[in-house]
C-alpha cells in the first residue's frame, strides 16, 4: 500500500501542538524526533520505554512525522495541515515552530507496526505502569496497577510529560468514589487511570471522533474501566452534570476558554487538574483560574511542562 509521509520541522515547544495538528488531520500516529529528548546515554533507567540505542538522536529543533493513506482527500488534508502549522506563531509559538512541511509518497514497509518493537512497559507514577496491549512483560510488584494501552494510535499513551503529570496529580488527589470528567481524553489514559485509582462515574470527552474511537478500544483492553462514558464535546459545551474532579491535558490556547466553564461543572470542594502548560504560559493559566474564582493548590513540573491542581475559593 502507498502512503503519504508528512514531516513538519518545528521546535521542542511546539511538538505537542504539531502532533495534535497531524493527528486531527487523520494520522493514526506520529513519530517525534526532538533534540530535547534524552540521549540514550542519559536515558538508561529501569523505566525506559524505548530502546534508545536504536533511535538516532537529533542535534537541533524537532520534527514530527505522520503517515496518511493515499486518497483523493490528501491534498485537502495537506492544505489544512499547512494552514494550521502556519498559524502556530499567532497561537503564541515562536516563528521557528512553523517550519517547512515535507511530503513524500512511500510504500508500506510495515511502518504501522514496526514501532511496536521499541515499546516496553513504562512506570508512569509510583503505582501505575502502562503496558502495551501485546506485551506479557508485567510489573513484579502486584500493588502496581496496570493500564493496557495500544500506543501509537492517539496522543496520550503515558510517555509524554504532560500525560505523566496529569496521572501523578490524579494519583495524589483523587479520592475513592470521586466522579470525574476528563476533557480531551485522547487515547483515554486519564479516564482509565482514574477508574483504577477508585473513581466513581467517569465521563471522557473529546472534540475528535478518531480519539474517541481509540479511547473506546483502550477502555475495552481494561475491564475495570469498562463503564467509562464517552461523549463527543467541544470543551464542556453540552456536557451535563457536575464532578468532583475535572482533568484536562490540552494546550494553553484550549485551556483558556475551558477555565470559565469549570465552576458550573465542579462540585463544592472539587478539584481541577490542568496540564499541557508550557513553562511560559503558567502565569497566564494561574491568572485565568483566579479570574474564574479558583486557586492553585499544587503545581508539578516535568522538563518544560507544568501541571496545576486548583480548587474553588470558598464563597
Ligand atoms: C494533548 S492530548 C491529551 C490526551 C490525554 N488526555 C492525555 O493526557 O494524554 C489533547 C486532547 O484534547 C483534545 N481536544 C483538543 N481541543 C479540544 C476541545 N476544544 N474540546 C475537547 N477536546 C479537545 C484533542 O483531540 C486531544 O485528544
Amino acid at each position: 500500500m502507498q502512503w503519504h509521509k508528512v514531516t513538519v520541522e518545528t521546535t521542542t515547544a511546539a511538538v505537542s501542538a504539531v502532533s495534535e495538528i497531524l493527528t486531527t488531520a487523520g494520522a493514526t500516529g506520529v513519530e517525534v524526533m526532538d533534540a530535547a529528548d534524552p540521549t540514550h546515554v542519559e536515558a538508561r533507567t529501569p523505566d525506559e520505554v524505548f530502546d534508545w540505542s536504536t533511535i538516532p538522536h537529533r542535534e537541533n529543533g524537532a520534527a514530527v512525522t505522520a503517515y496518511y493513506a493515499v486518497t483523493a482527500d490528501f491534498s485537502r488534508q495537506l492544505a489544512e495541515i499547512q494552514r494550521r502549522v502556519q498559524a502556530l506563531p499567532a497561537a503564541g509559538f515562536t516563528r521557528a515552530a512553523a517550519g517547512p512541511v515535507h511530503t513524500a509518497q512511500i510504500q508500506d514497509e510495515d511502518w504501522s507496526t514496526n514501532w511496536r518493537q521499541y515499546y516496553r512497559p513504562v512506570q508512569v507514577t509510583r503505582w501505575l505502569t502502562v503496558v502495551p496491549a501485546w506485551s506479557e512483560d508485567l510489573p513484579d510488584d502486584d500493588r502496581v496497577q496496570v493500564i493496557r494501552m495500544d500506543p501509537g494510535e492517539a496522543f496520550g499513551t503515558g510517555t509524554h510529560p504532560t500525560t505523566q503529570l496529569s496521572l501523578q496529580l490524579l494519583e495524589i488527589l483523587l479520592r475513592p468514589g470521586d466522579d470525574v470528567i476528563d476533557v480531551g481524553t485522547g487515547a483515554g489514559i486519564l479516564s482509565i487511570a482514574a477508574k483504577l485509582f477508585g473513581a466513581g462515574d467517569v465521563l471522557a470527552t473529546d472534540v475528535d471522533d478518531q480519539a474517541l474511537k481509540v479511547a473506546r478500544r483502550n477502555i475495552k483492553l481494561n475491564p475495570r474501566a469498562s463503564d467509562i462514558r464517552l461523549q463527543p464535546a467541544d470543551l464542556l459545551t453540552n456536557v451535563q452534570g457536575t464532578a468532583d474532579v475535572i482533568v484536562a491535558n490540552i494546550l494553553t490556547e484550549v485551556l483558556l476558554p475551558l477555565i470559565p466553564q469549570l465552576p458550573a461543572h465542579l462540585r463544592p470542594h472539587g478539584t481541577v487538574i490542568l496540564a499541557g502548560i508550557y513553562r511560559d504560559k503558567i502565569e497566564t493559566i494561574t491568572k485565568a483560574l483566579a479570574a474564574a474564582g479558583m486557586t492553585v493548590t499544587l503545581t508539578l513540573t516535568n522538563t518544560e511542562w507544568y501541571a496545576v491542581a486548583a480548587q474553588q475559593e470558598s464563597r
